[in-house]
């Protein structure tokens, strides 16, 4: 890089306009999409697409929404032009579905690109040729006139060729190419000259296309432009203003929706921005974010991941898993602060409510995505992930003092491996820890017998279990089975918290306690059991825990007389 680029690059000159308009406005509507896939994405592939790929992703167009799909510049080559024929010979466009074909101003080429199209129902047939000032001195080496000549030669070939062919339904687009770098005064006399010739009328309005070819500037720049445009354009009444961002800067997105604030009528693009160079405007994200927003945008995303990969494949270009709405990774929390987030929101969120998560900005299931990749753990995660990804994928709900000490033995794992713990990893830590009857202490049996005593019932438990290899048999009286048990086990094991919930459901429903204790004096720590009796899993529960602490327990359990 150079140290003074103002020596070699210069500012984009802004639009002079004081009472702009659109900075005021919403989108409440959807624009007229239209997919340039198999048109700008496919000229923009290593190697472009074939007429099987194209028919297949041409079907998936539709099935997706697109009423206009640029298909083909069909005078590119044998593909293009057998792949538009093909379409129509074996009638794969629907009657609400527009074909668009792209053609230079020249007339070889539209004579070729009509003769494409012959029999269609309806085709929008495009013409551009470049008007900005770098194109008139470089490319084609004339001025303001030489351009407006090509335009209106163009306009009028197209005009006499597709006259030829009046049982199909001709719209006329037009596209001053590189209109984000053209002086507005020239595009639209270049513009009103194409639409005096074409002769369009509110009932058969052509379309003006109003590319950001290159993205040169600001996305408010863009928006002044096609403001501009909507103001001062000839017969704007049976003109639709499209614009066709390109995604130079990276603002592509930006500039296509103040873009419609500014009044285009109509956006051309791309799924997920395939396109020349940085790609075409996405219309993924464009559609999204107007759904986002509460408004139905007419394309059917719902199967986003499946849409995804069949891109990938048609278009040999991966979507980055960053990608907005549609990315591997877009709805996934790895950070602690944003699951603990994320989790409350599940928790408190009820069927039929606004959508208000934390962090998610759609609900992923709307794009047939599960809440499985929502929250995914490692060493940046906290207690909010480990304990959402065990209740969505195991129905284990830890109280939260268990959620922080569980966390910790998930933390050691994620340092001590450096990468994530999957929910499976998770779960087998959770087994592991607490669930498993090795240890110095296990549970043989447990009997239990409530005592009436009119209203001051008392609960008698008698237990036998293995203390580090020796069975033994005690017995006590309490509260519940729990006082009654912890008073068998000797009663220097304080019981600080309990929690149990069903596991499952139908008959192969269990129950699972969660017993916060302590021994003595020593640190508080969960125990847990999981059984298909509520008391069982009760017992479990204080036996699980005195395994966990066992290297600091003495048990002052007396045993039964008759043991
Ligand atoms: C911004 C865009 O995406 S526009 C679409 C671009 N897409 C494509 O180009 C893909 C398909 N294109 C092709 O396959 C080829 O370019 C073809 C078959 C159409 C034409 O190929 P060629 O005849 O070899 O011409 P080439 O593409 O090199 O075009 C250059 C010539 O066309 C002229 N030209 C370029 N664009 C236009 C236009 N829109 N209208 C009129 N003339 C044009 C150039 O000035 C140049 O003329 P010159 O030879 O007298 O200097
Ligand atoms: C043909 C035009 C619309 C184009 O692709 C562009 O300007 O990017």
């Amino acid at each position: 890089m150079i140290s003074n680029p103002a020596s070699k690059y210069r500012a984009f000159d802004p639009v002079q306009m004081h009472d702009r308009r659109w900075p005021g406005r919403t989108i409440e509507k959807p624009p007229i999409w239209m997919s340039t896939d198999l048109r700008d994405g496919n000229q923009s592939l290593i190697d472009p697409m074939s007429v099987e790929t194209k028919l297949r992703f041409f079907d998936m167009l539709v099935e997706i929404g697109f009423k206009e799909i640029e298909v083909a510049f069909p005078a590119a080559s044998e593909t293009e032009f057998n792949f538009v024929r093909r379409l129509i010979e074996e009638n794969r466009i629907p009657e609400d579905v527009t074909i668009e074909v792209l053609t230079q101003a020249r007339e070889d080429l539209i004579a070729r690109t009509v003769e494409a199209v012959q029999g269609a129902r309806r085709v929008i047939i495009h013409m551009y040729n470049p008007v900005a000032p770098q194109f008139r001195r470089i490319v084609y080496n004339t001025d303001i006139a030489g351009v407006k000549a090509i335009a209106e030669q163009g306009t009028r070939w197209i005009r006499q060729y597709s006259s030829q062919y009046p049982e199909t339904e001709w719209v006329y687009e037009y596209s001053p190419e590189v209109f984000s770098g053209a002086e507005l005064e020239v595009v639209k006399e270049v513009c009103d000259a194409v639409t005096a010739i074409w002769q369009p009328t509110p009932e058969n309005r052509m379309i003006l296309n109003l590319p950001a070819t290159v993205e040169m500037a600001t996305p408010n720049v863009y928006a002044d432009q096609i403001e501009w445009m909507d103001r001062n354009l000839a017969n704007r009444e049976s003109i639709i203003i499209s614009v066709h961002p390109h995604n130079d800067r990276g603002t592509a997105v930006a500039a296509a929706e103040l873009a419609q604030m500014a009044g285009a009528d109509r956006v051309e693009g791309c799924l997920f921005g395939n396109g020349e160079r940085t790609g075409n405007v996405d219309i993924v994200t464009l559609a999204l974010n107007l759904y986002s927003q509460g408004v139905d945008p007419g394309l059917d995303f719902t199967r986003i991941d499946t849409i995804r990969h069949t891109v990938e494949e048609y278009n040999q270009i991966p979507v980055h898993p960053r990608h907005p709405y549609a990315g591997e990774l877009v709805f996934t929390a790895f950070s602690g602060s944003h699951q603990d987030a994320i989790k409350k929101g599940f928790a408190q969120r009820r069927d039929g409510e606004i959508w208000e998560l934390p962090y998610l900005t759609i609900d992923p299931a709307d794009l047939g995505r599960g809440y499985e990749a929502v929250v995914r753990v490692n060493s940046q995660s906290g207690k909010g992930g480990v304990s959402f990804l065990l209740q969505q994928q195991y129905g284990l709900e830890l109280p939260r003092r268990l959620q922080i000490e569980f966390s910790r033995v998930v933390k050691a794992f994620t340092d001590r491996e450096g990468r994530e713990a999957t929910s499976a990893d998770i779960f087998a830590l959770f087994e592991q820890e607490y669930l498993q009857d090795s240890g110095a202490y296990s549970l043989a049996d447990a009997d239990v017998t409530i005592h009436s005593h009119g209203n001051k019932g008392a609960t008698e438990v008698q237990i036998q279990f293995m203390e580090n290899g020796a069975a033994r048999t005690v017995n006590g009286i309490g509260n519940g089975t729990i006082d009654a048990a912890v008073k068998a086990l000797g009663g220097n094991i304080r019981v600080i918290d309990y929690h149990e919930h069903a596991l499952g459901t139908g008959s192969e429903v269990e129950a699972v306690c969660y017993l916060e204790m302590q021994i003595d004096d020593g640190p508080a720590m969960f125990g847990v059991g999981v059984h298909r009796n509520i008391i069982s899993a009760a017992i479990k529960a204080i036996f699980n825990g005195l395994n966990r602490c066992s290297d600091n327990v003495t048990l002052k359990a007396q045993e039964l007389e008759s043991a």
